[in-house]
């Protein structure tokens, strides 16, 4: 966080077709290394596949889905853990900072630089057509890319721990988000990124 944000406000980040806030840390009674912690301890991490033109694929990364309702993408249905307590605070504090609501929350484990996510948009229909998605970040900061699919303008956005980025409008339908591998050696991450699913 830098001296200029006030804590608690949601900066909206000037951009073409969709919409982005960022908020630099996001209000809870522990401490950022802690929230880490007990999401590493407490979850039940897999290593999903997913089948990519008939040929199944280990994702580069950890996972695990909590909520309501099964999630599919790329030929990959989740079934939903049911909410932990420290899963249902940290889901309230974000529904405050962002004035919407979530059903869902999809947890990313980047192990170290090897682990990454390839550019997608979340634009699954059970998303709706303008998915509200709020991405909450603990452990090691990772550069959060997003390119345009028309123009192929790219972003970079560092996504430092305890900061919460909310994608929002048409954001989905026009970009393509993703975390790049890295080559130097880096300590675990973890996002979280809540979502509704109808
Ligand atoms: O790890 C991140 O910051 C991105 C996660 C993401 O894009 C997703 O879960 O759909
Ligand atoms: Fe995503």
């Amino acid at each position: 966080m830098d001296l200029f944000d006030t804590p608690g406000t949601l900066l909206p980040i000037p951009i073409e077709d969709g919409q982005l806030a960022l908020l630099s840390q996001l209000p809870l009674p522990w401490p950022n290394a802690e929230v880490l912690q007990r999401l590493l301890d407490e979850t039940p991490w897999r290593q999903e596949s997913v089948v990519v033109y008939g040929k199944r694929h280990p994702q580069p990364r950890l996972t695990a889905w909590y909520g309501e309702a099964s999630y599919t993408y790329s030929g990959l249905k989740l079934e939903p853990l049911p909410w932990t307590p420290l899963l249902l605070a940290i889901r309230a504090a974000v529904e405050a900072a962002c004035g919407a609501r979530f059903n869902s929350v999809l947890l990313n484990r980047y192990r170290d630089g090897q682990d990454s996510m390839g550019m997608h948009s979340d634009d699954e229909p059970e998303l709706g057509p303008e998915p509200i998605i709020a991405s909450l970040s603990y452990g090691t900061t990772r550069p959060f890319i997003l390119r345009h699919k028309r123009n192929k303008q790219t972003i970079r956005i560092a996504l430092e721990e305890g900061s919460l980025l909310l994608m929002s409008g048409q954001l989905q339908k026009h970009w393509l988000h993703g975390i790049n591998k890295s080559a130097r050696s880096l300590g675990e991450r973890i996002n979280l990124t809540f979502r509704y699913v109808v």
